[in-house]
């Protein structure tokens, strides 16, 4: 089994003004003369984190990473304004730019599989080819399975400690009960929902269940920005045309070289995901991995991706 590279520091680190209200926090590792790849984080609202860094050959990768629109290091923190999928696309491709890439390789998990593609439908000469990890497409029975029922049936446990955090009467509609309190004028309200929010994702993304990654979704800064922005893109079914608009137009990456990885017991974002996309995507190959779930760092995940990275490093 592959294992991740080992632990690196970035060459060069800094910070993109994208508008009159949004900063971009940006990293450079690896190898500057080296193939470049972009990586993608998750949530949205995830951030990026220093293992992202050791998916790649950094000898022969140049191993670009940014958080994005109010997550992470970006600025202003947590914030909604002026942040849709389509500004994210946008300041992906002023990255680009601000970093003279010509092309790249687009590395995403969960959220970053679902930026990464509208990226590359958007732009797919740019896009060398696509790694991809726990698809997530935004359809509405996507986010009714993780957020209203379903997944729930399986972690009951931890389901209780999410729904508790909404009164009865409101929880018919979770995504929108979750929202008036995300966006409140109180701070204290904003946070316990934004715990719940984060702390319910946080247990169903492992197989083997990780206590240290569930703590981490307590953090207030972390657990305000990953659950403000993804319920913000969750209640505006992620500013797609239509819920299914990353497979109507998968036909634009049709000659884009890509492999799919995901987890056969991926809680977060099922399987069928994975199987939809393959099917509007037969070019790209597609990699179950039998008793994982949705977290990159699982480690048949880690397998199939740096497996992956190594076959595109040339
Ligand atoms: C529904 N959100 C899926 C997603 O993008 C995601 N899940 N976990 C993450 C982090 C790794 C950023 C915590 O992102």
């Amino acid at each position: 089994m592959r294992t991740l590279y080992p632990a690196i520091t970035p060459y060069d680190t800094g910070t993109l003004k994208v508008d009159e209200r949004h900063t971009l926090y940006y990293e450079q590792c690896g190898n500057p003369d080296g193939k470049p790849v972009v990586m993608l984080h998750g949530g949205p609202g995830g951030g990026c984190t220093a293992k992202m860094r050791q998916f790649h050959n950094p000898a022969k990768y140049r191993i670009i990473l940014f958080d994005q629109r109010g997550a992470g290091r970006s600025t202003p923190h947590a914030d909604l304004v002026d942040n849709t999928t389509w500004d994210l696309v946008a300041d992906i491709e002023t990255l680009r730019g601000h970093l003279a890439v010509d092309r790249w390789q687009v590395f995403g998990g969960s959220w970053g599989s679902t930026l990464a593609l509208a990226y590359a439908q958007a732009h797919p000469q740019r896009v060398t080819e696509l790694v991809l990890r726990g698809i997530f497409m935004l359809r509405r029975w996507e986010l009714e399975w993780f957020y209203q029922e379903g997944a729930s049936r399986l972690f009951p446990d931890a389901w209780d400690h999410y729904v508790n955090a909404i009164p009865a009467v409101e929880r018919h509609d979770l995504i929108s009960a979750f929202h008036r309190r995300l966006t409140s004028d109180d701070e204290a309200t904003r946070l316990a929902a934004a715990r719940a929010w984060s702390v319910w994702e946080g247990a169903t993304s492992f197989l083997h269940v990780d206590d240290d990654f569930i703590n981490s979704h307590e953090d207030p800064q972390f657990a305000l920005a990953f659950a403000r922005i993804e319920n913000h893109y969750f209640v505006n079914g992620g500013f797609f045309e239509v819920e299914d608009q990353l497979l109507r137009d998968a036909h634009r990456i049709a000659d884009i070289p890509g492999v799919i990885v995901h987890g056969r017991y991926d809680v977060v974002c099922p399987l069928a995901n994975a199987w939809d996309l393959h099917k509007a995507w037969p070019k790209a190959q597609l990699h179950i991995t039998p008793a994982s779930g949705h977290s990159a760092f699982e480690a048949e995940n880690v397998d199939a991706l740096v497996r992956a990275t190594d076959s595109f490093a040339g």
